[in-house]
């Protein structure tokens, strides 16, 4: 097995001192500060010891944690492979790296930048032999450990309709995100469903043990312990990572905390930013006295505020303040900005949540015809993800193309969430929920009645089921089923003993087709089936294109590409080079910006929830969520309402917001559902309504502020992404949809059938069968393919 080393380095040695920078490194590294204002580049500069920049939202925290680091580099105060930074998503973790490389080039490229999630995951794998685990543990998703604990419920005789599998699930992660053992739960649970909840706790930590697999909270619990069972280990991350780093540090956790406190309890170089003002993760136990406590927790830390604004016009940041002020509890802080005046901002009453999305997909083609900004400047937010539903399909009547964050994501798909349970039994054949998912997947004959036979066995030997697996004789099975299982785990056993040699992509191809999964796709041969066997192509390229290298050209393991989709979240399968509108909830759009943003649902019972009216702390935090998506936007900012909304099967009239009663200023222009825009300066009056007549009220009013597209030529080919990753409808406007299945016409080859799309975006190719010349594999954004019929 490739072992998990880390990046050679010209640092070997984790505890090689700094480097010792010379003048001309010290000048070089000033230079980068250049991007910086006097009060950033101070924050860069200040390198020993802990620093907190707590500041409002585009203040350019993110950009000076990014400088610094830079700055580390290239003044050689410390080897790539000695900084650690921290960050909320995959996506800003790359966004991260990138920059430190564009600043100060490839040499940069060892750094360790992630989420915690996926740092931790690094080193438990390096260590897993320290805590009992093999290092090819599989990582379990909130899908996977539901199943483990309905499953648990059964065993433990408790009514899944009383107290929900999900309900446990989230008590579970809940303590153990509170760092509270199992022992301590049980000392505290006091109502019938705590425990519940208690009696599966250990159950459910033996069974994830047995599995050899962690769910997400584990991925921070378990480096505590050992951490803290081991000194020897603590000493050598503290002695390899010389300098930490957290952005939007006002959303960790209890455990996240601990593990920065125990990292840098030696050398205290800790610089964290963030801003209490956007802590909207309390639900998943983020705690605000980890910023509020900061300077108790490091004695003597600098802190720092930045107080400018780069992101938004003058008008959008009053709004936010206006927003926010609506809180009791917060820090003090400054906010101003040299930016335009801008727009107003507009408040669009709408009748319905179609009307809603109507005039929202209006506007933004309004916006675009007069201004030319692109597709990509454009963000449409929202509370729920339900809420996307009627916003899809406005856009897709008007042929803008957009792209969501969220919904059923590539990775929750049934398909791929078969082949990757196979994936996982090559690495981990000990993986109880991926075994009991495919066993019978493609059907092979075994019931469930065998099934109850294996855990029986598995129960009472004390093993793995996997054990019972490869023992279908002893567990007392009949022939035809012995020989069915023993088919499955000969199948397993081949392909687990190649998964220590083999490269990654050449493996996944050959075991997955070897799983019969790809020909019962193709036996359906219904477009839906052919669809899903597209996808599965599709995870066999990510595999591929994965196993190629990583930033420093390493190859990569079918291990290390399953923790990666496992970590991955819906936010950070953003990619920026496409342009397209894009749709997420509010708590995606953290730390994102976007020329023009719509905050969609304004209504009590919506925004806020209903659940949260009636507490003041959760409407302080709706309240902040609300602060977090008004500041994505830098140039035009748009909020909606509706007056009636599609919930729980009924039409329901609705009333707006609270937040909205809150904002009454001067750069609030209304649009009443009349359609009647009105001033509160009364400079603006339009008869007609409706977003198509925004410019009536002055033919420059797009052009004065926002800045131009690129200009740039887009194919205009439509293409069709077979997702990786989001649900992304893809087309450019007013053409039909390249899918498999339907019939395309190609000006030399004639009509052909698409038989399947490959690739995404740019790459998109489609096998064609045409009838002159049979089978062309032609990449869409060249071929020009026409839809027939
Ligand atoms: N000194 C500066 N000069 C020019 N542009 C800047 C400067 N500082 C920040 N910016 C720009 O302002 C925008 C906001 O910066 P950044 O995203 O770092 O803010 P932030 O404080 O992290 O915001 P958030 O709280 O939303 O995460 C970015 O486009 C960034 O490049
Ligand atoms: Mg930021």
């Amino acid at each position: 097995m490739k072992t998990f080393a880390l990046r050679p380095d010209p640092d070997r040695t984790p505890s090689a001192s700094p480097r010792q920078p010379t003048e001309a490194d010290r000048s070089e590294a000033e230079a980068l500060l250049g991007g910086l204002n006097p009060v950033q580049a101070e924050a860069a500069r200040t390198t020993e010891g802990p620093v907190m920049i707590i500041a409002g939202p585009g203040s350019g925290k993110t950009r000076t944690l990014t400088h610094r680091i830079a700055y580390l580099l290239a003044s050689k105060q410390a080897w790539p492979s000695q900084i650690l930074a921290l960050t909320f998503t995959n996506k800003a973790a790359r966004e991260m790296r990138s920059r430190v490389v564009d600043l100060v080039g490839d040499e940069a490229k060892g750094m360790w930048i992630g989420t915690f999630h996926s740092i931790f995951a690094r080193v438990l794998r390096r260590e897993a032999d320290h805590i009992g685990f093999s290092r090819d543990f599989t990582i379990y998703d909130s899908d996977d450990t539901e199943r483990l604990i309905k499953e648990l419920m059964t065993r433990y005789g408790i009514d899944p309709k009383r107290v929900t599998p999900r309900s446990v699930r989230s008590a579970i992660s809940s303590a153990k995100n509170a760092m509270v053992g199992p022992d301590e739960y049980a000392r505290l649970a006091g109502d019938p469903f705590t425990e519940a909840a208690s009696k599966l706790y250990t159950p459910y930590a033996a069974a994830l043990r047995k599995a050899n697999a962690m769910d997400f909270d584990d991925l921070l619990g378990w480096p505590i312990r050992l951490f803290e069972q081991h000194p020897d280990i603590l000493k050598e991350y503290q002695r390899r990572w010389r300098f930490l780093h957290i952005d939007e540090y006002q959303d960790t956790n209890r455990t996240q905390y601990v593990l920065a406190k125990l990292l840098a309890a030696d050398h205290h170089n800790l610089c964290v930013v963030g801003d209490d003002a956007q802590s909207i993760y309390a639900f998943r136990g983020a705690d605000i006295q980890n910023i509020l406590s900061f300077q108790k927790d490091y004695p003597g830390a600098k802190e720092i505020r930045l107080e400018q604004n780069y992101r938004s016009t003058q008008r959008i940041v009053r709004l936010a303040d206006a927003v926010i002020k609506g809180n009791a509890k917060q820090l003090d802080k400054t906010l101003w900005t040299d930016n335009d005046e801008g727009d107003p901002i507009v408040l669009m009453e709408a009748l319905s949540e179609r009307d809603e999305a109507q005039k929202v997909e209006r506007t933004i083609r309004d916006i675009r015809s007069r201004t030319g900004i692109s597709w990509s400047d454009v963000a449409v937010l929202y509370r729920t993800n339900a809420q996307s539903r009627s916003i899809e399909e406005a856009l897709r009547r008007g042929g803008i193309p957009y792209r969501m964050v969220g919904g059923t994501s590539f990775y929750q798909r049934k398909e791929i969430k078969d082949a990757l349970a196979y994936l996982r039994l090559a690495v981990n054949p000990t993986d109880e929920a991926s075994l009991l998912r495919v066993i019978n997947t493609p059907t092979r004959g075994v019931g469930a009645k065998t099934i109850d036979q294996l855990r029986d066995y598995a129960t009472e030997h004390r093993v793995a089921l996997w054990q019972a697996v490869q023992d279908p004789g002893g567990a007392g099975l009949s022939a035809r089923a012995s020989k069915a299982v023993e088919g499955f785990g000969f199948l397993v056993s081949r392909f687990a003993s190649k998964a220590g040699t083999a490269p990654a992509d050449e493996l996944a191809r050959e075991f997955i087709q070897e799983t019969g999964l790809l020909q019962d796709l193709r036996d359906q041969n219904t477009p839906e089936a052919l669809a899903r066997l597209e996808n599965v192509h599709e995870l066999l390229n990510a595999v591929a294109e994965f196993a190629g290298g990583d930033p420093t050209g390493e190859p990569r393991t079918l291990s290390e590409f399953l923790q990666e989709v496992s970590l991955v979240a819906d936010v950070d399968r953003l990619s920026d080079d496409e342009n397209r509108v894009t749709l997420m909830t509010l708590h995606a759009s953290k730390g994102l910006e976007f020329k023009v943003v719509f905050v969609t649902g304004l209504e009590e019972g919506l925004f806020p929830l209903a659940k949260a009216a009636q507490d003041a702390t959760e409407l302080e935090e709706e309240r902040r969520l609300l602060y977090v998506g008004v500041t994505r936007a830098e140039e035009a900012l748009f909020l909606t309402y509706a007056r009636s909304r599609y919930r729980y099967g009924d039409q329901q009239s609705s009333v707006r917001s609270r937040f909205l009663d809150e904002l009454d200023g001067e750069d609030l222009l209304r649009t009443e559902s009349g359609g009647k825009f009105e001033s509160r300066r009364g400079r603006f009056q339009t008869s007609d309504g409706g977003f198509g007549d925004y410019g009536k009220m002055d033919p420059n009013y797009w052009k004065q502020s926002l800045r131009p597209d690129d200009g740039k030529t887009r194919p205009r080919t439509k293409t069709v992404e077979a997702a990786r990753g989001e649900r992304t409808i893809v087309y450019d406007e007013g053409e039909a949809q390249i899918v498999p299945g339907v019939q395309v016409h190609h000006k030399s080859f004639g009509n052909g059938k698409v038989i399947s799309i490959e690739g995404a975006g740019e790459r998109a190719a489609a096998t064609v069968n045409f009838k002159s010349v049979g089978m062309k594999k032609l990449k869409l954004a060249f071929a020009r393919l026409q839809v027939v019929g």
